[in-house]
């Protein structure tokens, strides 16, 4: 394989109920996008409508603790009492096949990502306010207001770490959201492809 075939992973992390999965599904619907999704594996009941294996792997904290044991996976968290974690293997098959592989995981876990694979491209999703963090948790209700107030206090930590990350996208609107991801992606493919180039003109000059 050619270096410049490989596929980038991107890692689409922030605060939950920034909007993440709703950007994500956006993404997907740019035209002749070549992006893929990996699905994550969780021990977190499903929510009404979710799809087992569509919307995450769901499985029990046992499963869960025999993949920890086996390497199975390329990070992984405990989020607010549940497990949550990317499985290996998709992942580096997609990228081999040239895809950029899309992965949108919290905190912990995106820093765990930047140690393994830090040729990775980091996104850090904010809002345009704090209050419409909350406001979008009440809105989706999903969670009874003491796992709400939970995953906010947990984003006021994670707010902190926002530097770790190679760039930072305002959601205040979905569809700009996305388009700014799809212009760091477009991005950071220009780069890649420039020090590739360099790097077989060196590799010529040298045979010469
Ligand atoms: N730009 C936006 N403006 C207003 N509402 C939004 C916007 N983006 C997302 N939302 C809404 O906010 C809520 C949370 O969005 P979403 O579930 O995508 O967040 P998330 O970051 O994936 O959350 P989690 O990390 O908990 O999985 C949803 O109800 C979604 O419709
Ligand atoms: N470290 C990981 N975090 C993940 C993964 N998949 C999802 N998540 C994040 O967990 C929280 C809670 O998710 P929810 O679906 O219960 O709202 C949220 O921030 C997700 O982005 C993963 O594989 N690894």
């Amino acid at each position: 394989m050619k270096l410049n075939e490989r596929g980038l992973l991107v890692v689409i992390s922030g605060p939950s109920g920034v909007g993440k999965g709703t950007i994500r599904k956006a993404l997907f619907k740019i035209p002749d996008n070549n992006f893929c999704y990996s699905v994550s594996m969780t021990t977190r009941k499903p929510r009404q409508g979710e799809v087992d294996g569509v919307d995450y792997f769901f499985v029990s904290r046992e499963e869960f603790e025999e993949r920890i044991k086996n390497n199975g996976f390329l990070e992984y968290a405990e989020f607010v009492g549940e497990y949550y974690g990317t499985p290996m293997d998709y992942i580096e098959k997609q990228m081999d096949k040239g895809k950029e592989v899309i992965i949108e995981i919290e905190v912990q876990g995106a820093l765990q990502v930047r140690e393994r694979l830090p040729e990775a491209v980091f996104i850090f999703i904010v809002p345009p306010s704090k209050k419409s963090l909350l406001d979008r948790l009440k809105i989706r209700g999903t969670e009874e207001a003491s796992k709400i107030q939970e995953r906010i206090n947990k984003a006021e930590r994670e707010f902190g770490l926002a530097y770790k990350y190679d760039y930072i996208v305002v959601n205040d609107q979905v569809e700009n959201a996305a388009d700014r991801i799809y212009a760091i992606i477009r991005a950071e493919h220009a780069k890649t492809e420039r020090s590739i180039h360099k790097y077989y003109k060196l590799l010529e000059e040298e045979n010469d």
